[in-house]
């Protein structure tokens, strides 16, 4: 998989070297490239904004450097193969389903903008060429795209076949669909005695049965509790 990021910040992608996505690169799954926007400015100054068009407070970032970038990067011919993704408050929600979705795809590349956004022709644009995804990752405001992009591609990539260490991690976790759209049950380790705290006794039993029933009831619980919108009528039903 190759990943690229055009930002004007490209220095956000240096934590992509750290942990485990340090050992995919190594490993040779994921190869990654970030890139400076302002590399495809031409005057003094590397300007990548401008006054919106009808007026409004802010600034917004001018389609050139993105469209001379894209002709570099990705090239000037169609291909769907590549996947392009602008994070963006008004996107559609990122979801497991859509990592699960990108983590099959050999190439994304996660256009980063800043100021108020990014001009909508770059996005047209890019939808005449290859598979685009407008996505948010949640209903508050960042700065900018490259802390979701980080998000997201740490989400994509730890589903990638071959990068977590034990991949039965994956089916068990929040949100994955063996569970049910359900959340985690509560984890503990030793020592079973803590600050006066005490791992649940089931837990320690050696019954599997009714630790699989303790784990499961609780994630009713949590869910219920935390995330009534996860539970629609048929999961209820089936709790
Ligand atoms: C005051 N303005 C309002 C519009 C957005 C401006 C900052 N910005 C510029 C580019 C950009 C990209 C993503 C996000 C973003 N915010 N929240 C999320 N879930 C996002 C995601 N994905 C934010 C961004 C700030």
């Amino acid at each position: 998989m190759r990943l690229d990021y055009l930002s004007i910040f490209p220095g956000y992608f240096d934590v992509l070297g750290i942990s485990l996505l340090g050992k995919a690169a190594v490993n040779g799954l994921v190869d990654v490239y970030a890139h400076d926007l302002r590399d495809w400015t031409h005057d003094r100054h590397r300007t990548v904004d401008d006054t919106p068009c009808g007026g409004g407070a802010g600034m917004v970032m001018k389609p050139d450097p993105w469209g001379e970038a894209f002709d570099e990067i990705i090239g000037t011919e169609p291909d769907p193969s590549v996947h392009v993704v602008f994070p963006s408050p008004s996107g559609e929600p990122f979801t497991q389903s859509v990592a699960h979705d990108l983590s099959s795809v050999e190439r994304i590349v996660f256009c980063c903008g800043r100021y108020e956004g990014i001009d909508h022709r770059v996005i047209d644009y890019a939808r005449s060429m290859w598979t685009v995804h407008e996505v948010s990752l949640g209903d508050y405001v960042l700065n900018g795209g490259e802390v979701a992009a980080l998000a997201i591609t740490e989400a994509v990539v730890r589903l990638v076949p071959g990068f977590m260490g034990n991949p039965q991690s994956l089916a068990e976790e929040s949100f994955s669909a063996g569970q049910d759209g359900l959340l985690e049950y509560p984890l503990f380790t030793r020592p079973v005695s803590w600050r006066g705290l005490d791992v649940p006794e089931v837990l320690m039993s050696g019954h599997h049965g009714r630790i699989a029933k303790w784990r499961r009831d609780e994630s009713i619980r949590l869910t219920r509790e935390r995330r009534p919108d996860l539970t629609d009528s048929d999961v209820s039903a089936r709790h």
